[in-house]
Order: C-alpha cells, then sequence, then structure tokens
C-alpha cells in the first residue's frame, strides 16, 4: 500500500483508491450504469475565493459562497451533474435530482470533515417563469461540482466528485486528482495582493427617479384600499465600465466592505455571474435545527456614534417599520406551521451592516428527517421582506411596477448537502455581471406610512454601497 505525501496534511491512499474506482467501474460495466464517487480530504488552509478565480471558467458553472463572520467560505467549480429548468415544480424537480443523484454514490476518504461529501449548488430565479426572454440564467440551476474547497474554523476540505462508467478511464481520474491536489497546495502559499483602483465607468439608470416615486405611491394608494398590505419595490441600475469586471476583485472588495453579510457568486456556465453581498439567511438548517430570518424595516447607519444610536432608536420604535417587520414574521411562521413544524421567534434585534440597519427576527424550529430543504424553500420563497403581503397580489404588482426581469434577485441561493443540511440565502443587494457590464439591483418595502422620498433613497443607498464594491 502507499501512501502519496502531497502536502502536510493531505494523504491520499492512491492505491485504494485506485482499487475502489476499478471495482465501481466493474460494476457500472455490469449494470450497463453510472455511479458517482464523491473524494473528501483534508488539506491545508487555502482561501476558496483563490481557488475560483484558478479553477472557474467562463464555460462552467461555478458557485462561490462565504460568511465571515462564521468563518466559512465554499468555491464550487464545474458541474459533475446538473439540472437547469423553469416552471412552477422547479422546487420538487430539483429535490428528486438531488435524491437520483444520492442513490447513486460511494464516498473516498475524509468523510467526518465539515463539508466533506456531496454538496449541491443551486440558484433559483424570483419568478417562476421569466418575462425577459433572453435572461441568462434559467429559472433554477442545481449543480453537483467536480472540484469543492470549503473553509470552516480553519479547516480546510477539497471534495472531488468523477462521475465512473464503463467508458472512463481510471488512469486519467487518479492524474487529474493528483494534479488539483498540487495546484492547491502551490496556490495555499499564494496570497493575493489586491489593488484597490476603481475603474472607470457609465451609470444609467432603469427606472428614473421621478417613475419609481410615482410606483411607491400608486402602491401607497393601493395599500390604503386594502388592495394590498405590503409591497417590495425593486430599482435597477445599469452600469458599463472601462475595462470587464473583475468577479474575483469585486468579490474581494465586497467581503471586505460587507464582512457580516453572505457575500456570493454563481456562473451560468456561458459567461455571466450573479453576485452580491445580502444581509438574508433564507434558511440554514444544521442537524435538523432550522434558522431563518425575518428581515424587513431600515434606516440608514448615522455619520457619529450619536446620530446612528438615534437612527437605531427610531428604527426600534417606528410602528411603520414593526409592521412592515411583523408582516415577514407571521408569513414565515404560518408557513413553517402548514409543513408541521412549531416554529420559535427569538427575541428582536438590529442587523447593523456597514451602510445600513434593520430589524431582524430568527426564528428556529426543528426539522423532520422527512421534510427537505427544498420543501420548506418552496413554502418561503418568496417572503413579504422581498415580494409584499398578500403574496401573489404583491408579486403580481410587481411585474406592473417593474420594468425589468428581477431573474436571480431576491431569490433563493445557496448550498444543501445528501444530510438535509443546507444554507440558502435571499439574493439581495445583487448585480448581473456580463463583461464590462453590470445590472445592479437593491429594493424596499413599502407599507402604510411609507415616504415615497425616503424609500428612494434607501435604495439608492443600497445601490451605491454595492457600486463601490464592483468597480
Ligand atoms: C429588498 C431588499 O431588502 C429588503 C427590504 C428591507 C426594507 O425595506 O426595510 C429590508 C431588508 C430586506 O428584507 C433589497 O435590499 O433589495
Amino acid at each position: 500500500m502507499t501512501m502519496s505525501p502531497c502536502r502536510s496534511r493531505c494523504f491520499v491512499d492512491y492505491e485504494d483508491l485506485h482499487q475502489l474506482l476499478l471495482a465501481v467501474q466493474e460494476k457500472c460495466c455490469e449494470n450497463h450504469s453510472q455511479q458517482i464517487v464523491s473524494i473528501s480530504l483534508q488539506i491545508d488552509l487555502i482561501d476558496p475565493l483563490v481557488v475560483l478565480d484558478k479553477f472557474a471558467q467562463a464555460n462552467t458553472l461555478n458557485f462561490y459562497f462565504e460568511n465571515r463572520s462564521k468563518g466559512e467560505a465554499i468555491a464550487a467549480i464545474d458541474a459533475v451533474t446538473k439540472l437547469e429548468i423553469t416552471g412552477k415544480d422547479r422546487f420538487s424537480k430539483t429535490e428528486e435530482f438531488i435524491k437520483d443523484c444520492l442513490r447513486n454514490v460511494v464516498n473516498f476518504g475524509n468523510t467526518n470533515q465539515s463539508f466533506a461529501g456531496m454538496h449541491f449548488f443551486s440558484c433559483f430565479s424570483f419568478f417562476d417563469q421569466h418575462h425577459q426572454a433572453d435572461y441568462p440564467f434559467p429559472a433554477a440551476t442545481i449543480f453537483l461540482p467536480k472540484l469543492q474547497v470549503a473553509v470552516k474554523n480553519l479547516s480546510c476540505t477539497l471534495v472531488v466528485n468523477n462521475l465512473i462508467h464503463a467508458n472512463i478511464n481510471i488512469q486519467t481520474i487518479l492524474r487529474e486528482l493528483q494534479n488539483e491536489v498540487k495546484t492547491l497546495q502551490f496556490l495555499s502559499h499564494y496570497s493575493p495582493n489586491i489593488e484597490f483602483s476603481p475603474s472607470n465607468f457609465n451609470k444609467s439608470k432603469i427606472t428614473n427617479s421621478h417613475s419609481f416615486k410615482h410606483s411607491v405611491s400608486s402602491a401607497l394608494e393601493k395599500i390604503a384600499s386594502n388592495h394590498l398590505r405590503k409591497i417590495v419595490l425593486a430599482d435597477a441600475l445599469d452600469v458599463r465600465a472601462y475595462n470587464c469586471f473583475n468577479l474575483f476583485k469585486s468579490l474581494n472588495n465586497l467581503r471586505q466592505l460587507h464582512p457580516n453579510c453572505y457575500v456570493f457568486s454563481t456562473s451560468n456556465g456561458k459567461g455571466q455571474n450573479f453576485i452580491g453581498a445580502s444581509p438574508e439567511r433564507l434558511i440554514s438548517i444544521q442537524e435538523q435545527q432550522l434558522i431563518t430570518d425575518a428581515l424587513a424595516g431600515s434606516a440608514p447607519r448615522g455619520r457619529t456614534r450619536n446620530e446612528d444610536a438615534a437612527n437605531a432608536k427610531n428604527l426600534v420604535n417606528s410602528n411603520k417599520e414593526k409592521h412592515e417587520h411583523s408582516l415577514v414574521i407571521d408569513f414565515i411562521t404560518q408557513r413553517l406551521s402548514q409543513l408541521g413544524l412549531f416554529p420559535q421567534i427569538l427575541a428582536p434585534r438590529l442587523r447593523q451592516l456597514s451602510n445600513i440597519q434593520h430589524l431582524w427576527t430568527p426564528i428556529t424550529a426543528v426539522v423532520p428527517v422527512n421534510i427537505h430543504p427544498f420543501k420548506i424553500l418552496s413554502q418561503l420563497h418568496p417572503t413579504p421582506a422581498v415580494a409584499g403581503a398578500p403574496r401573489d397580489i404583491a408579486c403580481a404588482e410587481i411585474r406592473r411596477y417593474e420594468n425589468f426581469e428581477r431573474g436571480l434577485y431576491a431569490a433563493p441561493l445557496g448550498w444543501v448537502d445528501g444530510n438535509g443540511n443546507c444554507e440558502f440565502i435571499v439574493g439581495i443587494r445583487s448585480a448581473l455581471i456580463d463583461g464590462d457590464h453590470a445590472r445592479l439591483y437593491a429594493g424596499a418595502g413599502i407599507v402604510a406610512g411609507s415616504d415615497p422620498d425616503k424609500e428612494f433613497a434607501e435604495v439608492q443607498l443600497k445601490l451605491q454601497a454595492l457600486l463601490k464594491a464592483l468597480v
């Protein structure tokens, strides 16, 4: 038995792996079938963003997810298998896809590590059908990556997934793994030196300020006539830069400027990326413990400590903001209860970000093993934090008021493993990047008492914070 020391922490028993792959292939030949072999290895600490930069190609599906305050980051590169679909049953179809893959897997290596084993990466659009025919992402994408590097609590895990069948060359798989491990070993010594040099750009508005405020006033009339209680209206900003946007640089800026947000990026394999820094967790499940955020009601951060405290106090005491917030809590608890869960509402608190602060109420529940995370996603998305109430009426009105496709904006995006652990966030404060062009998105919740000027200012505040990170 040969042990190949490839780095200080990573030992791959290539002989054992070779035997396993041959045995799996033999079975595949007998049954005329395919099988996934998922190899998990502990490796030296490496920045997953550096991995994304090194391995991501414009023509592959890639995913990046980082939560600095939790000490977690994941890069997922290229797909072993994927599903891209549209339509109402997109959540149940993606659930079936995962279940099919899980029936067909053999694990190898260090499976007790955090983020070991198969993880699926997924993004959805806000609506299940696009009105813009050439919108570059499907309504649902899910993929199992070929290569995944994840960090949690300063420990780093490499997962390499392979599809084994009769015609695959096992030697090639082993050689590729050796090369990947070698490349990662080299990258672990690499510390990116990213200069912050804003590039030249031109901005153009999708909605002018007058028409956004007009939409808010019109929505307020509908709220006054009881047609609606809340609607979230978004604005988009188009930016054309002198050079192509640098994904790596933008993500690095985002994680530095918004250290307590989820920084994310997902690609469509055709050259477009959807990226952002979102404060809003849709669901996170760890060993059946679910946590979700009711996040709605906002105020800017103050320029001084006193101003900041005054803004926070006004926010916490505002009946209008509290009403906007409670609509989200009510919806989430109702939906979780309909699934047979028993939601617990934790104490309300403030979520203070670098530029803005929000009312925030975490809600927890225990998830029975027979309820898949995607069932919960399909129940919760979209919450009144990004759509409104009643939900269906709000969604129909959003289509009427907004003159652009929301696409992946304000929709679920995240990962799920084979044991029902997952983390999905809401893709707000986000941008669609296409070469030298970016479309930035942000919105604000409108309820009785909203002021069109203030709502417009809130959206601009969010857009400017994003723009600062991108260029
Ligand atoms: C819709 C967005 O944010 C949502 C709207 C908020 C509000 O209006 O107070 C607060 C948090 C989010 O739920 C966005 O940032 O695009």
